[in-house]
């Protein structure tokens, strides 16, 4: 019985009764793709087993750096950005306390947990540096390729906050560096420093990486249950292994976005009921994107925050374009509730409510928008979760990553590469005038 459930149930006015299983025969041709490694990006296929064959020295490492860090630092940066960031970002805000920063420290069993090197922002650097302030801190500087200049930017800037609050040497000791197994500018210099440091595997690309110790460590650090994680993607793998689309719930989501794409629902959006599933969004939105976002195709991967968005893109998805569809993230029992309160006097109208908890009426909620939309011509597909533990969130980032791999190779794409990604670095490297680009500043320049 699989822990997290795929409701496609509502896709009959979409879907006819047969087209699924007239899939079958391409999802087998993905899936052998898949394991058997004869499909594009078949060297970035490391996810699959991580889940059972993770190194479990690092594995121990990164715990007893984690309470290093708890012991000794008020605030933890974790630098990075796309696979370096989304994925302990939106782990760190699934699994706890919707205000965890802000809560007083003595409430507070972790570090404040902030991430930096995710934009270009001098305004943000300069807010998280003054925020910081004379505080203890750490840093896990995250990077696959050591080279991507925003998390950069942000290290050189926080290693240089560091080291003149504790001194160059004492410095060292609060840098954790994720890199590269072998090069990169961050292995060279975390070798040459002496940094802690952590393995980005060569077989998993960044979108792929949160369970590795580049999302391992800050979610250690921010009080996941880490073992929890893996046991959760290691039973989600033992249960998307069939190749059966009516038996492997992550198959019959790829092949079903995948139906409804080539009818006209070229968007998807990932939606929940719950604010801290928020950055689980986002961390989507870059595996399903930038995963499938190739050769003129893909489905474009969007996101909405219920009910709060249904106050401001409602109107469009009652009533726009008809080229979208919706995939629910459902929360079955939320990590707490609240009762109604009674009101003699009834002056709002809520009495209606009374004797009901607000996740009910939350429910209903989703109950309603489902048929609003569907009604409305949006097809909507739901992933019930049953809640929100580590456990819950590696079997439902297996799901995903299961689902966008098989989803890739329907549509006839790489899912593992993002050659898309570096044309916007050779620009911007060329208008800051790097060395070796003199050639495209100057063509640059000329269009500015
Ligand atoms: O981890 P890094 O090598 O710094 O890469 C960080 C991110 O930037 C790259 O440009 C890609 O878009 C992403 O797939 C990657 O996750």
């Amino acid at each position: 019985m699989a822990h997290i459930s795929f409701d496609a149930s509502r896709l009959d006015k979409f879907v006819q009764s047969n087209e699924l299983a007239e899939m079958q025969a391409m999802v087998n041709a993905a899936d052998s793709q898949l394991r058997q490694g004869t499909g594009a990006g078949n060297d970035f296929r490391g996810f699959l087993d991580l889940p059972v064959n993770y190194d479990k020295a690092e594995f121990a490492r990164i715990k007893k750096a984690a309470a290093k860090i708890k012991s000794d630092s008020e605030i933890f940066i974790a630098i990075g950005i796309g696979g370096s960031y989304l994925g302990a970002k939106a782990a760190i805000d699934f699994l706890n306390n919707t205000f965890y920063n802000m809560l007083p420290a003595d409430q507070r069993e972790f570090p404040q947990v902030i991430f930096a090197g995710n934009s270009i922002s001098s305004s943000y650097l300069t807010d998280l540096v003054n925020l910081i302030g004379d505080r203890d801190f750490s840093i896990n500087v995250i990077s696959k390729s050591g080279t991507t200049t925003e998390p950069s930017i942000a290290f050189r800037v926080l290693k240089d906050k560091l080291i003149k609050k504790y001194g160059k040497d004492a410095a060292k000791g609060r840098i954790y560096a994720t890199t590269d197994r072998a090069k990169g500018a961050l292995k060279t210099e975390s070798d040459a420093e002496g940094y802690d440091e952590y393995v980005v595997p060569d077989d998993i690309g960044g979108r792929f990486s949160v369970l590795t110790a580049v999302g391992l460590l800050p979610i250690a650090v921010a009080g996941g249950d880490i073992d929890q994680l893996m046991q959760g993607a290691a039973d989600a793998r033992a249960e998307y292994n069939d190749t059966d689309v009516t038996k492997n719930d992550a198959y019959k989501y790829a092949a079903l976005r995948n139906i409804l794409y080539r009818k006209g629902y070229t968007t998807e959006l990932l939606e929940n009921y719950e604010p801290t599933l928020q950055y689980f969004s986002e961390w989507w939105k870059q595996l399903m994107g930038e995963s499938e976002g190739k050769d003129q195709k893909g489905i474009y991967p969007s996101s909405a925050n219920f009910s709060t968005d249904l106050h401001s893109l409602g109107q469009y998805i009652q009533e726009g374009r008809r080229n979208l569809m919706e995939t629910v993230v459902n929360v079955e029992k939320p990590n707490s509730d609240i009762d109604i309160p009674t009101d003699a006097q009834n002056l709002d109208g809520l009495g209606y409510l009374e004797g009901h908890t607000m996740d009910f009426v939350n429910k209903k909620a989703y109950q309603g928008v489902v048929l609003a939309h569907t009604d409305g011509g949006v097809p909507v597909m739901t992933v019930n979760i049953p809640d929100q533990t580590a456990y819950t969130l590696g079997y439902m980032i297996y799901f995903f990553e299961m689902a966008v791999s098989i989803s890739g190779y329907l549509n006839g794409i790489n899912p593992f590469n993002q050659p898309g990604v570096e044309a916007y670095k050779r620009n911007m490297f060329a208008l800051l005038g790097k060395p070796g680009f003199e050639e495209l500043g100057k063509e640059l320049n000329e269009r500015l």
